[in-house]
């Protein structure tokens, strides 16, 4: 009996939590909700023929996603340090970068103990390896349009470092 009560205790509050988590999302201009069988259906079961990555924040995989459009899912490792409230954060940040040099965030998925990013995809793979070449792409860019990405990238950096602030900080005026 007691085991039993512990059981939905335990039950309730990770259910209060996750409502309480998906309330804070609905507050949050232009992201996307997704639930975790979406996005397994989009993966085909995270599926390593799909992965196309793997980060600091854990594996990335290539999916489908319901509207016919192509995504990079990011899955959070269980081995990453980063809470709920730091991921609702970044999620809140990025949410809102516009910018033709960045890649735009579609939405996440935040569903149990599963914490997942959805990127628009972008083919061709690494940037920084096609760049450096070592073998992985067959594009061969010359210094002109090297010179052009160079260009976009300090463009997307400038825009991070300029026009996005976290909510956190108050204005510097
Ligand atoms: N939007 C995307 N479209 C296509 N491929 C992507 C996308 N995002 C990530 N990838 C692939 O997944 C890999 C890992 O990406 P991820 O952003 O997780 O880590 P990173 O870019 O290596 O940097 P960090 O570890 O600092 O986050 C990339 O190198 C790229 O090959």
């Amino acid at each position: 009996m007691t085991c039993f009560s512990f059981l939905c205790n335990r039950r309730l509050k990770s259910a209060t939590k996750h409502a309480a988590e998906l309330d804070e999302l609905s507050g949050f201009n232009n992201v996307n909700i997704y639930s975790y069988k979406e996005l397994r259906i989009a993966t085909n079961g995270f599926s390593d023929i799909n992965k196309i990555g793997e980060g600091g924040f854990g594996s990335v995989y290539k999916g489908k996603l319901r509207n016919g459009k192509m995504a990079a899912i990011k899955v959070l490792s269980s081995e990453s340090r980063q809470g709920v409230k730091e991921f609702l954060t970044e999620i809140q940040v990025i949410s809102e970068i516009e910018h033709e040099n960045l890649v735009k965030l579609y939405g996440c998925c935040v569903e149990a103990n599963h914490r997942i990013l959805v990127y628009n995809y972008l083919e061709n793979n690494s940037l920084a390896q096609t760049l450096l070449g070592g073998g992985h792409s067959s594009i061969q860019f010359s210094w002109p349009t090297r010179v052009k990405i160079c260009i976009g990238v300090a463009r997307g950096l400038a825009y991070l470092h300029v026009d996005v602030r976290p909510h956190c900080c108050p204005p510097r005026y």
